[in-house]
Parts: C-alpha cells; sequence; structure tokens
C-alpha cells in the first residue's frame, strides 16, 4: 500500500487528494477555491471530520503551503515522509509530452517554459512542484498532462488555417486541455448507460472556472474546444474564449496597450467576468440574473449559446451522440445552466428531467427516459487518475 497525493491545481482553485493505492481509497481530499479572492475557502475532509475556514489565499504557494501543514496538523499523515509519490495536474504539456512523466529538473524546466501558453495554469502547477521538492527533496514527483489526452486528434481537428511553416517551426496547433477530466468523464459515462467504450460516442462538456468539451468517439479525442492555449472556445470565468483576432490590434491602438496589456485583458479581464462587471464566478451571476441584473443576464446567455454551439457542431462532426456529459464547477452544480443548455437542444430531441436536474454533484441522468440523447452529471475525478499514473510511473 502506497500513499500517493494527487495535486490539481486550476486556475482558481487547487484540488487534492490523499489516496492509498493501488486500493484507490481515498484518505483525506479537500479543495481550496477562490484563490486570489478575499474570501477563498481552504477545505479538508478527513475521515469523519471536515474542517472548513474562509481566509485571504492570495496565491497557489499559499495554498500548497497551507495543504502540507494541515496533512500534519490534523495527523492525517505522522510525517510528510509517508508520502512516497506527488502527481500533479501540469496544463501545457505542448508537444513534448503526450504521456504522463516523472519530474526531473529538465522536465520542471519545460514546464516552467511552457508558461507562456499557459500563463493562468503553467506558473501555478510548477508552483506547486517546487513547494513539494522544497518539503519533501526525496519524494518522487509525477506530472499528469492536461494536453495527452488530446493527442489522438486528427489533423483536420488540430491544425489551423495559418501559414503551415507556423506549425512546423513553432508548434502552433490546436493542443486542447482538460484531457484528464475528459478522459475520466467520457470513461465514467460508458459504463453508466452499459455500453463498451469502444463504441460510445460522447460529448463531455467541461464547465468550470476554464472550460472546454470534447468530441470522444470509441474513448478517442477527436475534437476540443480549446486551442494552442486554454484561452480558445468557450466563455469561461474570466477568458473571452474564441474571438476575431483582429479585435486586438484595433483596441491595442485605442486603449495605447502593449500585447502584453492585451493577451492578459482577454485572460483575465473578460468571459463572465468581464461581460457582467460582477465577477467570474456562476454562482454570483446567478444572483445577479434573479435580481435582473441585465449584465449578468447577457453573460449568462453568452455563456450557455457558445456551449450549445459547440454541442450542435459535435454532435454532427460525431454523427450522433449516446450521451452528452455535464462536469466541472459550473457543470456539477449550475441547475440554471444545464436547464438553458439543455433546452436550447429541444430540436435534437433532448428532454430535460427537471426533478433529477435539480441536485448537486451527484452522478445523475438528467434527461427523460423518451429523450434523444441521454444526458448527465458526472463529477470528475481527475486526482485518481492522476494518482493511478503516479503509481504506474514511480514503481
Ligand atoms: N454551487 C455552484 N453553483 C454554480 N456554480 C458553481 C458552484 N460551485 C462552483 N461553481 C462554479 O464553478 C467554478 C469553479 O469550477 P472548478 O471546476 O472548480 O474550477 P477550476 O477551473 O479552477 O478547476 C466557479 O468559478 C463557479 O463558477
Ligand atoms: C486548462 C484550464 O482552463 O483549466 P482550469 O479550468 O482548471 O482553469
Ligand atoms: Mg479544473
Amino acid at each position: 500500500m502506497a500513499k500517493i497525493l494527487a495535486v490539481n491545481a486550476g486556475s482558481s482553485s487547487l484540488k487534492f487528494q490523499l489516496l492509498n493505492m493501488p486500493e484507490e481509497d481515498v484518505i483525506a481530499s479537500g479543495l481550496v477555491e477562490r484563490i486570489g479572492f478575499e474570501d477563498a475557502v481552504f477545505n479538508i475532509e478527513f475521515r469523519d471530520q471536515e474542517r472548513s475556514e474562509t481566509v485571504h489565499i492570495p496565491d497557489h504557494a499559499v495554498a500548497v503551503q497551507m495543504l502540507l501543514e494541515v496533512l500534519v496538523d490534523l495527523q492525517i499523515v505522522k510525517s510528510l515522509e509517508d508520502i512516497v509519490g506527488v502527481g500533479h495536474r501540469v496544463v501545457h504539456g505542448g508537444e513534448k509530452f503526450s504521456d504522463s512523466v516523472k519530474i526531473t529538473d529538465e522536465v520542471l524546466k519545460t514546464i516552467e517554459e511552457l508558461k507562456d501558453l499557459a500563463p493562468l495554469h503553467n506558473p501555478a502547477n510548477a508552483t506547486g512542484i517546487r513547494a513539494f521538492e522544497k518539503v519533501l527533496p526525496k519524494v518522487e514527483q509525477v506530472a499528469v498532462f492536461d494536453t495527452a489526452f488530446h493527442q489522438t486528434m486528427p489533423k483536420e481537428s488540430y491544425m489551423y488555417a495559418s501559414p503551415y511553416d507556423w506549425y512546423e517551426k513553432y508548434g502552433v496547433r490546436r493542443y486542447g486541455f482538460h484531457g484528464t477530466s475528459h478522459k475520466y468523464v467520457a470513461e465514467r459515462t460508458a459504463q453508466l448507460i452499459n455500453k463498451s467504450l469502444e463504441d460510445t460516442k460522447i460529448i463531455t462538456v467541461h464547465i468550470g472556472n476554464g472550460g472546454s468539451l470534447a468530441a470522444v468517439d470509441g474513448g478517442k479525442s477527436v475534437n476540443t474546444s480549446m486551442g494552442f492555449t486554454p484561452l480558445a472556445g468557450l466563455v469561461m470565468g474570466t477568458r473571452t474564449g474564441d474571438i476575431d483576432p483582429s479585435i486586438l490590434p484595433f483596441v491595442m491602438e485605442k486603449e495605447n496597450m502593449n500585447i502584453d496589456e492585451a493577451i492578459s485583458a482577454l485572460n483575465k479581464e473578460s468571459g463572465l467576468e468581464g461581460v457582467s462587471g460582477i465577477s467570474s464566478d456562476m454562482r454570483d451571476i446567478d444572483k445577479g440574473k434573479s435580481e435582473d441584473n441585465e449584465r449578468a443576464e447577457l453573460a449568462f446567455d453568452l455563456f450557455v449559446k457558445r456551449v450549445v454551439d459547440y454541442i450542435a457542431a459535435y454532435y454532427v462532426e460525431l454523427g450522433g451522440a449516446d450521451a452528452i456529459v455535464f462536469t466541472a464547477g459550473i457543470g456539477e452544480n449550475d441547475i440554471e445552466v444545464r436547464k438553458a443548455v439543455m433546452s436550447r437542444l429541444a430540436v435534437l430531441g433532448i428532454k430535460i428531467n427537471e426533478e433529477a436536474n435539480n441536485t448537486r454533484g451527484q452522478e445523475i441522468k438528467i434527461s427523460t427516459d423518451d429523450s434523444k440523447i441521454q444526458v448527465w452529471v458526472v463529477p470528475t475525478n481527475e486526482e485518481v487518475m492522476i494518482a493511478r499514473d503516479t503509481l504506474r510511473l514511480i514503481k
């Protein structure tokens, strides 16, 4: 039995699970959310205890520090040395990594070099890795890349129609992200609908602070909505998703901005936050909407429309779908978003089961029995996937 810690740093959150492997028994699990907010929440569950604290957590380094302290404080581990492996989600693996790898100085350097391609993520991932290296210099660490699952995409999905030598010289192509999550929920959904993964067409809708869809054919990703970086595709918490690139030089000139400022605006000041002027968090958007705030309503509608557009595109691309599955923070919890998406898909013969949809955070079918496509909510579990790969690689 080996104790493995799986660390999943998202753009606004840090999730973790300490597991006994290979049994996959969860010893402790938790979530730090709203990182960067004054009222960030640190939550940990251990045996029957739950501890939750609302504090200012400025960045991921502080979140990691709190985690390490709490593991010892609550005597979850006798000493941090009980942990034999730490697996980290790393968002961008570029063209260098198509599978998980053991972390060496060289690997860490590459992860840091890829920060330009994932500015909200790779720095946070590298911070986590370094923090553990400092406290536990002997423990083996593994990187599990968001990009790996999407390596099966055909060229027509991953190529852009830009000059071909941009691809050859610089690897300019679609990579896609959230792969560990898309893979987990696709596999789980195939089990839930009693079909073998090989014969199943599934559209996975991962909507959290960042969001992406994947078209999964026979267990393989054939298309996904994020691109060269996690900025593309859906409307997200603070990201624009797809826009016309000509907007950039136009606004840069008007606002006297440089390119870093402009890209930062697209990554950090746009999406739900930019449109609503209220917040990047869908819970706050829902609240604004219930108070008839017009910009909250607009942010919500733009968000929903983009999800619907991609589902429709992937339905056609896959030649039909056995299931559509919602996951991640919004997908697992937001009743209004799921309802709005599904009602706009009525044309595909999708019918919502309102009672089933009126739930949060559980595996459940939310379409009626006579719906033409099954629609499910499946909470993602990137952590167990990270722990499996960590065990495989440190053995
Ligand atoms: N109860 C809830 N109702 C609606 N939306 C929620 C709820 N809980 C979380 N969310 C949404 O999920 C987002 C976080 O999703 P998550 O998948 O944890 O993010 P990350 O991209 O950081 O991994 C929040 O920003 C918020 O928009
Ligand atoms: C890739 C990405 O956007 O991740 P997250 O949703 O965790 O921010
Ligand atoms: Mg996430």
